[in-house]
């Protein structure tokens, strides 16, 4: 089946390149003195970009087994249209959507063939992301920061300008997104109370808008929506795409009022492309190649219809013949290339999102993790009280030990208490909360916004407060009710081991954390790590095959620093007649307190630097 010109779903032209007129005339394509639309910061246009991609395809290796993705599809995006993909899921949408994105390149296990040009520019060529923005269907936020101030880091961290600039662009965004009444509301996310699933998603694309970005591309937005806020999700996208910005959105089954807004509708099957052109031309092409829609159906769900596939590794004739029909009638749509217009190329290379100096950077992360850690139960006040709360049960079990010799199990008791809390409470604090946080730093890292060095940085350093605060009250808390040696330097010591061994835990968790891809990995895995360090220690164990797990263990080093403070000096009631009082002799520990607090500085510099390789790793992998 052949089809005209007229019916042909999609706008046609022989040339690959349209004139000025003809551009003006084809609405909604912008003329060619509409090109820029908007200035960045420093007043640089910032070309409108139309998206073109030619015979890309896209192979996978699976189990030794080439598996094609998509089987070498043509199309384009332009500005001021939103462009809907749409298929069943396994078409191949997303890896459409993430090659155009600029998102997968070949690597070992796949290929990637054809071209994707931006303006006429491969955008393997230029620095893509610049112009674009890329929005998961994952919200990536800070579930503790409000919406105004998520907005506001994120803009101090993307472009150039004073803060009252900045504030500005911020204001106009959230009026944009109509996000005000909810402003200073918290993110929240499935555990702590929030925003709503709707609101949370256009705080995710406000973040992105802060860069001005002129190709917009969402991986199904509307997901978990209803259909009235997906719908006010999909008119704040196309009130965008008016402003001359260039949409691309994966969306899944949007109702009929949705449907019918797309500007343009690819339809994906089977890595083909079997549909492109208007949404709203769908119906009667469909219906020209033999496939009229009921009046009673919404017509995604009918074109879904069509596509169905129920086991896409052994395809029924019929569905392997529905397949050829839809492909070769879209084949007859005359030629698929989509006008190519006259869009500026040569100011591409021009614009930047300025990078704004690393130092105001470090300044940003810090205020950012500060703000975010302060309001994070798991990273403060939860640490804080469950100090309190084992401090005052030692208390109440060991009080005023006295310095007989009986009491040196008791001592020996509360040291050993000391040194596995700081370590549990420390890494189980850090490997939990840490996954989550690093999903927002593997995003900002792909986008060049900032190095795993200083993000590193602000976040050991803006944890520290809470560290020093929670540590020193269990210290006092524990120290003089408990009548250890009154001596201020010895007191001090106490403390100071305490912190250290808080932050040797504090680096598992990092460690754990960063090696994790989630809350639930990190959970199962912190006490396979911890148990073993904990029995094979030198506190329980003494089985000679495992004694080198000591060196390698926080809790060695934290117990003998406490004990050799605390008995060094120490005076025993001890029996004239009876064998030398010497806990330390009888414990086997002969090292001098500067190597236990060596030991553990290095314990915490180690497993920060193990930490920080495996995020710049991720990060260059994200980046990828
Ligand atoms: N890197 C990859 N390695 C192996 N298989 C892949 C890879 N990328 C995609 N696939 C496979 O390709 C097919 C298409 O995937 P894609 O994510 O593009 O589908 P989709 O249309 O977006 O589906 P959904 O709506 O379910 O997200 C799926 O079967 C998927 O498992």
């Amino acid at each position: 089946m052949s089809l005209s010109p007229e019916e042909s779903p999609n706008i046609i032209d022989n040339s690959n390149s349209v004139s000025k007129e003809k551009q003006a005339e084809n609405s909604p394509y912008p003329s060619e003195s509409d090109a820029f639309s908007v200035t960045d910061g420093n007043d640089s246009p910032v070309p409108k970009i139309q998206l073109v991609w030619e015979d890309v395809k896209f192979q996978v290796k699976i189990k030794d087994k080439e598996q094609m993705i998509l089987k070498g599809v043509s199309g384009s995006a332009n500005p001021g249209e939103f462009l809907a993909i749409m298929g069943l899921s396994g078409a191949g949408k997303t890896s459409l959507l993430n090659i155009i994105a600029g998102r997968i390149k070949s690597s070992d296990s796949s290929r990637v063939t054809g071209s994707i040009k931006a303006n006429g520019v491969d955008i393997s060529k230029m620095n893509f992301q610049k112009y674009s923005a890329y929005i998961t269907q994952e919200d990536v936020l800070l579930p503790f920061l409000t919406v105004k101030e998520s907005l506001m880091f994120s803009a101090k961290l993307k472009c150039s300008g004073t803060s009252y600039e900045i504030a500005n662009k911020v204001d106009k965004i959230i009026d944009e997104l109509r996000l005000g009444k909810v402003a200073h509301n918290r993110i929240g996310n499935a555990v702590v109370k929030g925003i709503s699933g709707g609101e949370r998603k256009r705080v995710c694309i406000a973040t992105e808008l802060v860069s001005e970005p002129q190709v917009i591309i969402l991986d199904e937005p509307t997901s978990g929506l209803d259909s009235f806020t997906a719908e006010v999700l999909v008119d704040l996208l196309l009130e965008q795409a008016k402003k001359g910005k260039t949409v691309v959105s994966t969306i899944h089954q949007p109702s009929a009022s949705i449907f019918f807004k797309f500007q343009k509708l690819i339809l994906v099957s089977e890595g083909f492309i079997i549909y492109q052109g208007s949404a709203k031309a769908s119906r009667k092409y469909f219906s020209k190649i033999g496939y009229k829609s009921p009046a009673n159906i919404n017509p995604p769900d009918f074109y879904m219809r069509i596509l169905h596939i129920t086991d896409r590794h052994h395809m029924t004739d019929e569905e392997l013949e529905t397949l050829e029909h839809l492909r070769e009638a879209y084949n007859n749509v005359k030629d698929h290339k989509d006008q190519v217009l006259e869009y500026d190329s040569t100011h591409l290379d021009l614009v930047n999102v300025q990078q704004t100096q690393s130092l105001k950077k470090l300044g940003t992360l810090c205020k950012r993790s500060f703000i975010d850690g302060m309001r994070n139960p798991g990273k403060s006040h939860m640490i804080i009280m469950f100090y309190i709360v084992t401090s005052a049960l030692i208390d109440l079990i060991f009080h005023d030990l006295g310095n007989d010799y009986d009491a040196v199990q008791n001592i020996n008791g509360v040291l050993t208490f000391c040194s596995i809390n700081s370590v549990m409470i420390a890494n189980s604090s850090c490997s939990l909360t840490f996954p989550g946080e690093k999903v927002v730093y593997l995003k900002e890292y792909s986008q060049g916004l900032y190095g795993a060095f200083n993000y590193f940085l602000a976040k050991m350093f803006t944890e520290l407060p809470v560290q020093i605060l929670a540590t020193l009250i269990a210290s006092v808390m524990l120290y003089f009710p408990l009548g250890l040696q009154m001596e201020a330097d010895k007191f001090f010591l106490f403390w100071l081991i305490i912190f250290l061994t808080f932050l040797t835990g504090s680096g598992l968790g990092y460690m754990i954390g960063a090696l994790c891809d989630s809350e639930n990995t990190a959970s199962a895995a912190s006490p396979m790590l911890t148990a073993p360090l904990m029995a094979f220690g030198g506190l329980y164990s003494n089985a000679s095959a495992f004694k080198w797990v000591r060196y390698i263990s926080p809790f060695k080093w934290s117990f003998e620093g406490l004990a050799v403070n605390q008995y060094n000096g120490m005076d025993f009631d001890c029996d004239p007649d009876g064998p030398e009082c010497d806990p330390l002799d009888d414990l086997g520990f002969y090292n001098k307190l500067g190597i236990c607090i060596l030991a553990q500085i290095i314990y915490i510099i180690v497993t920060r630097i193990i930490a920080y390789i495996e995020l710049k790793s991720l990060g260059a992998k994200a980046k990828k």
